[in-house]
Parts: structure tokens; C-alpha cells; sequence
């Protein structure tokens, strides 16, 4: 089988999707058929002298460490493997059936690190799990890539190798109950170095080495899940960094890229010539084929397919012949005895020559380096202060235009408190003005007064008028028409007092009126004051809000570019001293110290641009907070003119709502006295002019009763005279016929 096909479900339809690998098991395939189709022929290949790699990649608990390590090694007659038994323990077996059936003259060495956290553990040190000192670093050497001080174990039989792999999966598990579920999350790596004699056709004695890696790698998920839990975040980071790395340079390789980033990882320095190199690798991928795991299984099938598209170039490792391994063995112990000898004496350490001059030729590198840091490190330095010096003229512009706008804000207070004053002006005048009316309206009620005691006086004089003019008419009977003109004057004279009183009550009416309007203009002109000033404050309070937040904002702009800056600079500065850390550690004590001393150089420099920077921090701090207490005090003040307005205006209205009502009250109350006593003057006339009217009707009547009695007594008398006038004329007549008779 050598096929993967996937079925999907997409929108409805059925989709297939088909990987070819060179070889494809199935989930009752067993340790034995994977182990003798895959892995047999690999480990043929590191009997002949090569180096090989085999990965095991794949989702958490989809059998990459039963792979690799497998179940109970040891079948029930103890003495075989068991069924269940993995990749290393049957390559293992498999390695010391071929030394023995060819005996050759071997050695057998064993090395099982961990990578957890971009930190390298020995598993097979006795050194505690939990002491971090004791991690590993990774150096270059001409070999390549070794981890610094990694306890290299040399086995003499398969039965010694278990122990020293027991040992070392203890010490993973160890640090697994330190933390939950660490070897989904970590990447292992054992290595077995074989070195076997041979005698070449021309009788020389040579050494071929070979060399396997296994490797069981982290759970792929945490590529994509990593982060997700806060609390793992910089784990899961690390995990992303290697098997990010792991993926990118596998890309790098198939694409057949300049670069590939072998560097930007651990586990991708640590495997640099099983990916691309000289090294023959194999790559297993597990799988769950459930529908759950579905989009980790496309994943994980892509990621070993684009792998599969490497190719590799495989060397055999040169073999080294009996006198050069002499000589190289010779050389490290007499380099080992020199360093016993300075260990003893505490004066130096021993370095062979080709070992100084390649460190003083790092040493130069590295002072070129360091040289080359700190042109870099001032010219971020520069860019830093160039930065910093934009940002504080902005500043320094965003505080200016804040102080004319406050400067402005401020005109606009005084401008209100202005009006404010001038409303309060207004208010007194109109308190003035309604004074002088209630005045007037005292000085109407006593000229109405004045009017009514005339009126009284006027009736009065009527009264006599008519009493005179009844004598008047009994002494004259015949003087009606002085009577009738008597009594025009009067009702002219009433009619005159009615106008003026109607004309007063008019004018007083008008003047009310006018003085109601006039309020009620006051009142419109104020409620209108009130709504500018309260629009006006609006549009200042916004004003100020957005001037703050703008400042806010500029301000935490300004913070985050600074950090930003820093930070940049302080990666930097970490980055470049960590290198030449690293660098460092590789020289001589002597190199040592150089570089220490440009370290401390480089630090102070560093403390140097701190501290500028949070100078420059704490001076853009210091302005932004002045600046935010001046507009927190503009703001503080303008409220309080704003609070003031308020009170004015509830002043003015408190004021003119009282107005109103003593004004309507008194309004409507001289309205009612008003027409009270026009109703009385008018009910006073009417009653006047009817007892006028009564009286002299019935005078004219006993004037005319009077008269004609009189005219009756005067015809009396003259017909009594006229009577006597008779009787004497009778009488004369008769006296003087008597005479003419006499
Ligand atoms: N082919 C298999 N046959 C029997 N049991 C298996 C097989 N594959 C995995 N298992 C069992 O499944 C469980 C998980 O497997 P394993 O621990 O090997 O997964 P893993 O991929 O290494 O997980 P992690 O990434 O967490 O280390 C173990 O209990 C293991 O014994």
C-alpha cells in the first residue's frame, strides 16, 4: 500500500483527496511489518557507514512514541523482543545482531537529549531534570552541530543500551510529572554512533562510522493550537518555533531556496544534516483516521508529502584509518592530560594549537562583529534620539495648539462671564424698571383715589346745585332753561369724570400690558441667552473632550512608539548580546574576558539608551500630564462659570416666574379693583342720576303742582278782583246813575 486517500464532504459534495508516500500502513499493521518494510534497510545503511534519521511525525496521541520506543520490550520469555516493542529498541537489536554475526570490533555510543522550550536537557546526565544550568548549548564544530557537554554513553551490549534508554525515559518522565503532559509538547532525540573496525584489501586498519538519529517529535496540532492557552503561550511558542522551523525548511529545501533557515530553530540546527544534507532520512507520519482528526490528518499528510519531495545527498562517512584515529585519540588525550595538569594548578587551561588559532580567528570574527554591533547600535541609537526628537517637536506642536485652544477657551469664559454680568445688569434694570412700575401703579391707585374723593366732592356739589337750583325754581318758576343748562353742565362735567376715569383705567391697563410684554420680551430675550450659553458650553465641553482624547491619544502614541522603539532597540541589543554571549563562550578565558568587557560595554550602552529612553518617556509623560492637568483646571473653571451661568439662569428664572406671578396677581387684582370701582362709579352715577332724575321730577312736579295752585290762587284773586272790579263798577255805575238821575 502506498496511498492515502482522503475523503471530504465540501458544500455537499464528496471529495477525495490522495497522498503517495513510499509506504502506507494500516492501523493493524504492527511494530514488526513497519519495522521490517521501513526501518530495516535504514539501519543496513548506518552498518555501512551512513548517517541516518528517522522522524516520527504526527497529532498528540497518534502513536509517534509507541513508534518509536513501542510497548513492553521484552517478550514473555524475557529474552526476545516482544511484539509491541518500537523502532529504537528493535534498531537497537538489530545494530548489535549485525556487530555480533560479523564480529566486528565496535564501539557502540549513545546520546538521548530533549528539546522542550527551545532548552536542551540531557537525558542520560545525572544531573537534575529541574537544575537549568545544566542545559545544554549548541555549538559548531567541524563535525557540525554538537550539544556542549552532552554525556555520550558507550554501550557494550543491546542489554546495556536498554538500561541507558530506561535511564533516560525515566528522566523524561521525571520532568514530565513537573509538567503536565511535557512530552507531547517536547521533541526527543537518540542517537547511536557506531565506529567498527575494518581491515581494507590493503591490510589497513580502518574506522567506519555510522550513525542514527531517532527522532520523536512534538505534536503537530500545537503548530496551529499554540497560544491558544494562555499559560502555555511561550512553550507552545517555542514548539511553533521548531516545528515552524522544521516546516520552513523543508520548504526552503523543496523550493529549492537560497536560504533555509536551519538557524532559526534548535531542533533544526540539531538535524541540519538529516534535512538536505549527507544524511539518509525517513520520515513516519501518524495518523488517526477519524473524522474529528480530519483537518490534522490533511495537515500532517501535506507536511510529509512536501518532506518527501528533499532530496538528500548521501555520503558514506569517511572512514579513518587506524593510525589517524591513534593520532586523533592521542592528540584529545594528550589535550585532556593538559587540562588535568591546568585543572590541577588552577593557571589556564590548555588549548591546542589548531584549536587557538581557530579562536583567535573567531575572536577577530567576532571583534568585527561586535565592531559592527555597535556601528549598528548607534545608528539605531541615532534613529532612536531622531525619533524621539520628532516626537517631542510633535509633542511640543500638539501642547502649543492645546494652549491656544485653552488660550482660546479661556476668551470664551471671559466672553460669557461678560455676558453673565451683563444679564445680571439686565436683571437689576428690569428689577429697577418693575419698581418704578409698581411706583406707578401705587401713584394710579391714588390719583383713582384723588378721583373717586373729586367724584364724591362733585356729587356734592350736584346736590347743592340742585338744591339751589330748586330754590332757584321756586323763586323763579319760569327759569327752566337755566334749570336745563344747569343740568347739561352737570352730566357734561359727569361724562368728563367718567372719560378721565375710563382714560386712567386705559392708560393703567396699557401700562400693565406694556409692562407684561416687556417682561415677556426679557424672559424670550433670556431663555434665547440661555440656550447660546448652553449650546456655547456644549460645543466647549466637546471641544475639550476631543482636545483630551486627541492628547490621550498622541500621548499613548507616543508611548507605544517609544516602546516600541525600545523594545526594538533592547531586542536588538539582547539578540546581539546573546550572539556574542554564545560567541563568547567558545574562546579562550582570555577572549573570554574581551568579549565580557565589550558585553558590559555593550550593556551599559544599553542602560545608557534605557535610561535616555525613559527619560525621554518620563519627560513626554510629565508634559502630557501638566498638559492634562491644564486642560483638567481650564475644564474645572469652566464648569464652575458654566455652574455659575446655571445658577444665574435659575436665578433669572426663579426671578422672573416670581414676577409673573406677583405680577399677574397683581394685574388681575387691580383688573378687579379696577372694575369694582368702575362698576361702583358706574352703579354710583346710574343711582345718582336716577335720584337726580326722581328728585327733579318731582320737584318739576310740585313746582308745576305749586304753579298751578298759584296760577289757580292768581285766578282766584283775579277773578276775586275782577269780581270786586265788577261789583264796583256795578256799584259805580249804579252810583252813577244815581248821580245823572240826581
Ligand atoms: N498502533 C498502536 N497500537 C496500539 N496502541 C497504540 C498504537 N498507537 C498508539 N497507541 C496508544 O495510543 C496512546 C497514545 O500514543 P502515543 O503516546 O504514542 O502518541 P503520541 O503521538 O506519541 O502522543 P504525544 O504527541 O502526546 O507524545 C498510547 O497509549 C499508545 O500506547
Amino acid at each position: 500500500m502506498r496511498e492515502v486517500t482522503l475523503y471530504q464532504n465540501v458544500g455537499g459534495k464528496q471529495m477525495s483527496r490522495t497522498f503517495r508516500f513510499d509506504k502506507v500502513f494500516s492501523s493493524d499493521a504492527g511494530q514488526e511489518k513497519l519495522y521490517k518494510q521501513a526501518i530495516i534497510p535504514i539501519v543496513q545503511e548506518v552498518m555501512e557507514g551512513f548517517n541516518c534519521t528517522i522522524f516520527a511525525y504526527g497529532q498528540t496521541g497518534t502513536g509517534k512514541t509507541y513508534t518509536m520506543e513501542g510497548g513492553p520490550r521484552r517478550s514473555d520469555d524475557g529474552k526476545s523482543l516482544s511484539a509491541e516493542a518500537g523502532v529504537i529498541p528493535r534498531s537497537i537489536k538489530q545494530i548489535f545482531d549485525h556487530i555480533e554475526a560479523n564480529n566486528t570490533d565496535s564501539t557502540v555510543k549513545v546520546t538521548f537529549l530533549e528539546l522542550y522550550n527551545e532548552e536542551l536537557t540531557d537525558l542520560l546526565s545525572f544531573d537534575d531534570v529541574k537544575d537549568d544550568s545544566k542545559r545544554l548549548r549548541l555549538l559548531e564544530d567541524r563535525n557540525g552541530v554538537v550539544a556542549q557537554g552532552l554525556e555520550e554513553v558507550v554501550v557494550k551490549s543491546a542489554t546495556e543500551i536498554y538500561q541507558v534508554l530506561d535511564r533516560g525515559t525515566a528522566k523524561r518522565r521525571t520532568a514530565e510529572t513537573l509538567l503536565n503532559k511535557r512530552s507531547s509538547r517536547s521533541h526527543s532525540v537518540f542517537s547511536i554512533t557506531i565506529h567498527m573496525r575494518e581491515v581494507t584489501p590493503e591490510g589497513e586498519d580502518v574506522v567506519k562510522v555510522g550513525k542514527l538519529n531517532l527522532v520523536d517529535l512534538a505534536g503537530s496540532e500545537n503548530i496551529s493550537r499554540s497560544g491558544a492557552k494562555d499559560g502555555r503561550a511561550r512553550e507552545a511558542g517555542s514548539i511553533n518555533q521548531s516545528l515552524l522551523t522544521l516546516g520552513r525548511v523543508i520548504t526552503a529545501l523543496v523550493e529549492h531556496s537560497g536560504h533555509v533557515p536551519y538557524r532559526d530553530s534548535k531542533l533544526t540546527r540539531l538535524l541540519r544534516e538529516s534535512l538536505g544534507g549527507k544524511t539518509k532520512t525517513c520520515i513516519i507520519a501518524t495518523i488517526a483516521p477519524t473524522v474529528h482528526c480530519q483537518e490534522e490528518t490533511i495537515s500532517t499528510l501535506d507536511y510529509a508529502h512536501r518532506a518527501k519531495n528533499i532530496r538528500n545527498r548521501p555520503e558514506v562517512n569517511q572512514k579513518i584509518s587506524k593510525t589517524a584515529m591513534i593520532k586523533e585519540m592521542s592528540s584529545e588525550m594528550e589535550k585532556l592530560r593538559q587540562e588535568l595538569v591546568a585543572q590541577r594548578e588552577r593557571n589556564g587551561v590548555y588549548v591546542p594549537t589548531e584549536r587557538y588559532q581557530q579562536d583567535e580567528l573567531e575572536r577577530v570574527q567576532l571583534r568585527d562583529q561586535v565592531k559592527a554591533l555597535r556601528e549598528e547600535m548607534k545608528l539605531e541609537r541615532e534613529e532612536f534620539e531622531q525619533q524621539l526628537e520628532k516626537q517631542k517637536v510633535e509633542s511640543e506642536r500638539t501642547i502649543k495648539q492645546l494652549e491656544e485652544k485653552a488660550a482660546g477657551l479661556k476668551t470664551d469664559i471671559e466672553y460669557m462671564e461678560s455676558r453673565l454680568q451683563e444679564a445680571s445688569r439686565t436683571i437689576h434694570e428690569r428689577q429697577f424698571v418693575i419698581a418704578a412700575h409698581r411706583q406707578a401703579e401705587e401713584d394710579i391707585a391714588e390719583h383713582a383715589e384723588a378721583l373717586r374723593l373729586e367724584l364724591e366732592a362733585a356729587i356734592r356739589d350736584i346736590r347743592e346745585l340742585f338744591t339751589s337750583m330748586t330754590e332757584l325754581s321756586g323763586m323763579h318758576g319760569g327759569d327752566r332753561d337755566a334749570m336745563r343748562r344747569t343740568q347739561q353742565l352737570t352730566r357734561a362735567r359727569l361724562e368728563s369724570l367718567s372719560s378721565s376715569l375710563t382714560s386712567a383705567v386705559d392708560k393703567q391697563r396699557q401700562q400693565l400690558q406694556d409692562m407684561s410684554a416687556s417682561l415677556l420680551a426679557f424672559k424670550a430675550q433670556k431663555e434665547q441667552d440661555l440656550r447660546q450659553l448652553t449650546a456655547r458650553t456644549d460645543n466647549m465641553q466637546t471641544t475639550i473632550t476631543s482636545m483630551l482624547s486627541t492628547v490621550q491619544q498622541r500621548a499613548q502614541e507616543a508611548d507605544s512608539a517609544a516602546a516600541s522603539v525600545l523594545q526594538g532597540a533592547s531586542n536588538a541589543v539582547a539578540t546581539h548580546s546573546a550572539d556574542a554571549m554564545a560567541a563568547a563562550q567558545r574562546l579562550d578565558a582570555a577572549t573570554r574576558s574581551a568579549v565580557e568587557a565589550l558585553a558590559l560595554c555593550m550593556d551599559e550602552q544599553t542602560q545608557q539608551l534605557l535610561s535616555f529612553a525613559q527619560e525621554q518617556a518620563a519627560l513626554a509623560a510629565s508634559a502630557r500630564d501638566s498638559l492634562k492637568s491644564n486642560i483638567g483646571r481650564l475644564s474645572q473653571g469652566f464648569n464652575g462659570v458654566r455652574e455659575t451661568a446655571c445658577e444665574g439662569q435659575r436665578d433669572v428664572d426663579c426671578h422672573t416666574a416670581e414676577l409673573n406671578n406677583e405680577f399677574g396677581g397683581f394685574i388681575a387684582q387691580c383688573h378687579d379693583e379696577l372694575e369694582r370701582e368702575q362698576t361702583l362709579l358706574a352703579a354710583k352715577i346710574a343711582e345718582m342720576l336716577q335720584a337726580f332724575a326722581k328728585d327733579r321730577a318731582s320737584q318739576v312736579a310740585r313746582g308745576v303742582e305749586v304753579l298751578q295752585r298759584r296760577v289757580q290762587q292768581g285766578n282766584e284773586v283775579v277773578k276775586g278782583r275782577l269780581s270786586q272790579i265788577a261789583q264796583a263798577s256795578t256799584a259805580g255805575t249804579q252810583d252813577a246813575q244815581a248821580s245823572v238821575r240826581m
